[in-house]
């Protein structure tokens, strides 16, 4: 038996859990976020059933979730039901819901959801044993050889003068424990990442949810329209080594690290110049603590409004994708080499994703430490930026602790 409170807790995520997976089961798109240094949680069903590929304006779209794949058109999710969560998981009344009729017919099948399903226990008491067995079963294209060898060659091209910097990617497949389940992996995340952006989006067409934790904001603009980007790169385990947590003044960067973020902070900066934008506020580097990483990041921001430039938004969202924190420099090389010499597909793997016009804010994030669920499989993704001076093992090392970022916390 459960105090009360935590039965409270528990019927109310099972409320989440209820509009989710009536969602899967009608077969319509649905995404499940929580933004970073926010409690609320929000969900967002798209009736249609369809996915539609779109052309991000900002300005045209009405309120949806956005997930692009790293090269492609995006897709949209328009929100015909929209539910908020506050910290204690109650439900927020005052949200929209632009089918009002439908979202009646919606929440019958919620109930019979609810009905048909048999009480679960808090989400913190299950599945408190399967991490360590599931890293070692963790199967893939790519072994330490592999992927060094691949490193080796970009760091050739790198020295040939073909590129300056390319991020180059691997995945891990493991098979999911049958008691997985995506909203309480979701709710995991939440809890132990409160600065990461976590969301899961179900794609019906494809039946594959993409399972994120991410610390890189791509472009976000509030409703005082102030614009925010980050350059965002370089990494170290924030874990010290007799398993201690270390703090961001411990860290220690090498010259490998500073010039790799300075790469894609050039790279902002030639977006800017490029619209000719010179009023932005710029802050940092500093180092940042993403879950068991850390990062060295700049921000940077501009009030779209004193520039008198409301599209800034999506003209910058056009520019800056893919930035060289996941591709490299110069871009059209980087995106060669990826091509040719990455042995799968990126899919959604840094591409963006992330609430457009909800409240009137739009929140895009680059979709990094990240897992596709397909059936019982579960793939994670992850890169490294490669430079003059990476040191292949070291890159291979990066990868292996960046997906352990979702396998820790939620297998
Ligand atoms: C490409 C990834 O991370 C990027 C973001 C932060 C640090 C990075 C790095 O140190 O290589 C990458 O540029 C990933 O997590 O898969």
């Amino acid at each position: 038996m459960y105090p009360t409170s935590e039965l409270h807790i528990s019927t109310q995520i099972q409320r989440i859990a209820a509009l989710w997976n009536t969602a899967v089961t009608e077969a319509y798109p649905v995404a499940l976020w929580r933004r970073p240094n926010t409690a609320e949680k929000q969900l967002a069903v798209d009736l249609s059933g369809k996915i539609q590929a779109t052309k991000i304006d900002l300005e045209e779209l009405p309120s949806g979730f956005v997930i692009s794949p790293f090269q492609g058109e995006p897709l949209f999710l328009k929100a015909d039901l929209f539910y908020c969560f506050d910290s204690g998981n109650n439900e927020i009344e005052d949200c929209l819901k632009v089918k009002p009729l439908e979202a009646e017919i919606f929440e019958n099948k919620v109930r019979t959801w609810l009905q048909n399903t048999p009480g679960q226990i808090p989400d913190s008491d299950k599945h408190a044993d399967f991490s360590r067995e599931f890293h070692s079963e963790g199967t893939s294209m790519y072994n330490e050889i592999t992927f060094a060898e691949m490193v080796e060659h970009g760091i050739g091209a790198i020295q040939e003068g073909l590129m300056q910097k390319v991020v180059l990617s691997r995945t891990t497949q493991v098979v999911l424990p049958e008691s997985f389940d995506v909203v309480d992996a979701f709710n995991k995340l939440c809890k132990t990442y409160p600065n990461a952006f976590i969301s899961a989006v179900y794609l019906p067409m494809q039946k594959v949810t993409w399972l994120c934790a991410t610390p890189e904001t791509l472009v976000s603009l509030d409703r005082n329209g102030i614009f925010r980007t980050m350059s965002l790169a370089g990494t170290q385990s924030a874990i010290g080594e007799n398993g201690e947590k270390l703090s961001v003044s411990e860290a220690k960067w090498s010259h490998k690290d500073i010039e790799e973020q300075a790469f894609v902070s050039r790279y902002i900066l030639e977006c800017f110049k490029q619209i000719r934008l010179r009023e932005y506020v710029e802050n940092g580097p500093k180092t940042v603590l993403a879950g068991n990483l850390m990062h060295l990041r700049t921000d940077y921001s501009v009030d779209t409004q004193k520039v008198n430039f409301s599209q800034l938004g999506t003209v910058m969202l056009e520019l800056l994708h893919p930035t060289s924190a996941v591709c490299g420099m110069p871009k059209e090389n980087a995106l060669r080499f990826i091509a040719e010499n990455e042995l799968h597909q990126r899919e959604f793997y840094s591409g963006f994703l992330g609430p457009i016009n909800i409240h009137q804010e739009t929140h895009l994030f680059v979709n990094l430490r990240t897992m596709k669920i397909e059936g019982d499989k579960g793939t994670f993704f992850a890169g490294c930026g490669i430079t003059e001076e990476s040191n292949p093992m070291k890159e291979w090392h990066e990868t292996e602790i960046k997906c352990q970022t979702l396998m820790d916390v939620i297998l």
